[in-house]
């Protein structure tokens, strides 16, 4: 079983998220790679193709909006054929200050994988900025939800 996690970060909360998720998924025994979305540039088309959990992890920007180095990945995301696959999408975002808009782009990815015909493996996790204690235990409930989906 291979997991895929793929990410954003601009202070470096997603990216923590996705380190604790590739922690999480090598505990389990499962075989993970993890990749910035700048890095997943060249291989978009194919990021996802060899992996059999597909995992987004994202923060949110301007409004509600998907980070801008992820902007190209999600667009091309939801025309891909992800079926068989199990996906689950982790979003990183402000509660007080961005209320309104809170992990927006989190459910947008969530749209997306809905559109490739991969199974929805977990709820979408959404974390306040920095995962503390009580998050990372939620992060461990989701990659075990994602295994056994
Ligand atoms: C200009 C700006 C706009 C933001 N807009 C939103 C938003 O619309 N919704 C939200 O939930 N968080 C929003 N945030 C908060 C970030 O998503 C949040 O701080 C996140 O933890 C950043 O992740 P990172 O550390 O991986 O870059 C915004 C932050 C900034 C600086």
């Amino acid at each position: 079983m291979l997991a895929k996690i793929v990410y954003a970060t601009m202070t470096g909360n997603t990216e923590e998220i996705s380190e604790i998720l590739e922690e999480e998924f090598q505990q389990q025994g499962v075989e993970v790679t993890r990749m910035e979305a700048d890095d997943a540039d060249d291989a978009d088309e194919e990021a996802f193709t060899d992996a059999d959990i597909c995992v987004i992890a994202t923060y949110t920007y301007n409004n509600g909006e998907v980070p801008d180095n992820f902007v190209y990945f999600e667009e091309n995301l939801r025309k891909q054929d992800l079926q068989g696959k199990v996906y689950g999408v982790v979003g990183s975002g402000d509660k007080e200050y961005h209320f309104a808009t809170y992990c927006f782009a989190a459910d947008t990815f969530d749209e997306d994988f809905k559109q490739t015909g991969a199974k929805k493996g977990a709820d979408v996790v959404k974390i306040d900025n920095k995962a503390d204690e009580k998050d990372k235990e939620v992060l461990k409930e989701f990659v075990i939800n994602l295994m056994n989906a």
